[in-house]
């Protein structure tokens, strides 16, 4: 099939060079040109595994292919993927500014059918304003075309991108135009074993299940490091806590990680997002108010640690903090805990030696003018002339470090970590002395 994706940030991209996996013929749209030149020269701007292999193949292969022209672009797929940014604006609420651009740019442009389709995050409604702004287009061009409006969120994760959409646990679709419904099947079904997993509903019903999606898994991590803050003070080893309720089925083992929060480009804007719906609805939602609380505290919890350990004022102290990215496995610094931290304890005048596998450019970014913040080159370098090791980021090469080479770098030989990678008696046993998350 002809589809046009619209946007390439991680969503646009990887839902491109999937489809062209597939044997579809993709051309992607952007308005950055700096990212379709990146990707013209067979590099990818993003960190992803596999993800560019994949690209590289499918550009040889003569069905991926990027631009900036909006006219050609829109004239090239029968399906329409809106893939843009949807960030928070002022008040929370989504900004739908890039979502209605795209609309419009194919509404501009459009000369037969199309089936446009949001697989952007956006708010119950969006899909009408997308049908609104398209057939304003075309009325201000004075013709007469046909097109359908459809819903697709997606659920990607970041790191697990390229197996998370070729792989997908389910594929929503909301429509109510039976030609889009009829295209879309066509289109997932190379990517779904079983007919189940694909669930066909109405374009608000889809919307919203996005929204539910992640403000469920939200839930689930602030309400375990709320848990976690009580284990501190009972006693209690909320791992073992963790183990122990997750073997039940209808709570299952996922997300129930305790850590120092969660970030990201989705999470913290999703809720923030579904917060503001449901207030203009007059329907507030209590809960995911708290939920938004909780994790805004617990980005804090590490530096609440330190400050327990060495008072509030840190000059004349270095921590090397290791992990950067919001997540392992990719450099997306977006809301990411470490920034919090960083920021905060640079603000009581202390010396950060920072290490990321990937995330390090992004971090130069993005932290750039923090005072006291400087890059190593390797996780064992950023221990040099330490007084204490902070972990923000649960990198794999983080796991199993030379636990002696840890403690006899680090002058006061002390951890704190932020996502419970050690047992804490091992910590102690090796004299070091370990701080982790709701664990004794
Ligand atoms: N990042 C994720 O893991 C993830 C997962 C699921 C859903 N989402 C949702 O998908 C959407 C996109 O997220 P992202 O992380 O890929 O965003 P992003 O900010 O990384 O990328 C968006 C891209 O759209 C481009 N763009 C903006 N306006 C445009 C226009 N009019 N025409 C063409 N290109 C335009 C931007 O230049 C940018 O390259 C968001 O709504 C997000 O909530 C993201
Ligand atoms: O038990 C857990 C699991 C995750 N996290 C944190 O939660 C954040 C988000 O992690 P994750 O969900 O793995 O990454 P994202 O790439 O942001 O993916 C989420 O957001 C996407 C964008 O909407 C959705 O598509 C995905 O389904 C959804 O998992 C990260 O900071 C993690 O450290 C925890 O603290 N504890």
């Amino acid at each position: 099939m002809k589809v046009t994706v619209i946007g390439t940030g991680y969503v646009g991209l990887v839902t491109g060079a999937c489809l062209s996996e597939m044997g579809n013929h993709v051309v992607c749209l952007d308005v950055d040109p700096e990212k379709i030149r990146i990707l013209k020269e067979g590099g990818i701007p993003i960190h992803e595994p596999g993800l560019l292999e994949i690209v590289q193949r499918n550009v040889a292969g003569g069905r991926l292919e990027f631009t900036t022209d909006v006219e050609a672009a829109v004239a090239h797929g029968t399906i329409q993927f809106i893939a843009v940014g949807t960030p928070p604006d002022e008040d929370g609420s989504a900004d739908l500014q890039y979502v209605l651009a795209a609309a419009r740019n194919i509404g501009r442009t459009m000369t037969d059918f199309k089936v446009i389709v949001d697989k952007s995050t956006v708010p119950v409604g969006t899909g009408d304003k997308v049908k609104a702004a398209v057939q304003d287009e075309l009325d201000r061009r004075g013709i007469r075309l046909d097109f359908a409006v459809a819903s697709n969120p997606e659920f990607l994760k970041e790191g697990a991108a390229v197996a998370d959409f070729m792989r997908p646990d389910r594929v929503v679709v909301g429509a109510d135009d039976e030609r889009a419904i009829l295209l879309m099947k066509a289109l997932y079904a190379p990517f779904i074993r079983n007919h189940d997993r694909m669930m066909v509903m109405d374009l608000r019903s889809a919307e919203f299940t996005k929204y539910a999606a992640n403000a469920m898994l939200a839930t689930r991590i602030s309400f375990m490091n709320e848990l976690a803050l009580v284990a501190e003070k009972l006693g209690a080893d909320i791992e073992l806590v963790r183990q122990g309720i997750g073997s039940d089925p209808r709570i299952g083992f996922h997300f129930l990680y305790a850590g120092c929060g969660y970030g990201g480009s989705c999470f913290p804007k999703d809720v923030k997002a579904l917060i503001r719906t449901a207030a203009d609805a007059g329907q507030p939602l209590q809960l995911l108010q708290a939920v938004e609380a909780v994790n805004d505290r617990q980005k804090l919890v590490l530096v609440d640690k330190v400050v327990a350990r060495y008072g509030e004022q840190l000059t004349g102290k270095t921590f090397a903090v290791w992990g950067l990215a919001f997540k392992p496995n990719t450099d997306d610094m977006r809301d990411a805990p470490s920034r919090v931290v960083i920021a905060e304890l640079a603000r009581r005048g202390a010396k950060l030696q920072a290490y990321d596998p990937v995330a390090v450019p992004e971090a130069q970014r993005v932290l750039a003018g923090t005072p006291g913040l400087s890059y190593a080159d390797s996780a064992r370098a950023a221990l040099e002339g330490a007084d204490a090791l902070i972990i923000v980021t649960e990198w794999k090469e983080f796991r199993t470090p030379d636990f002696e080479a840890l403690r006899e770098s680090l002058a006061d030989r002390t951890v704190f970590d932020g996502r419970n990678l050690y047992e804490p008696k091992l910590m102690r046993s090796l004299g070091i002395e370990y701080h982790g998350i709701g664990r004794p």
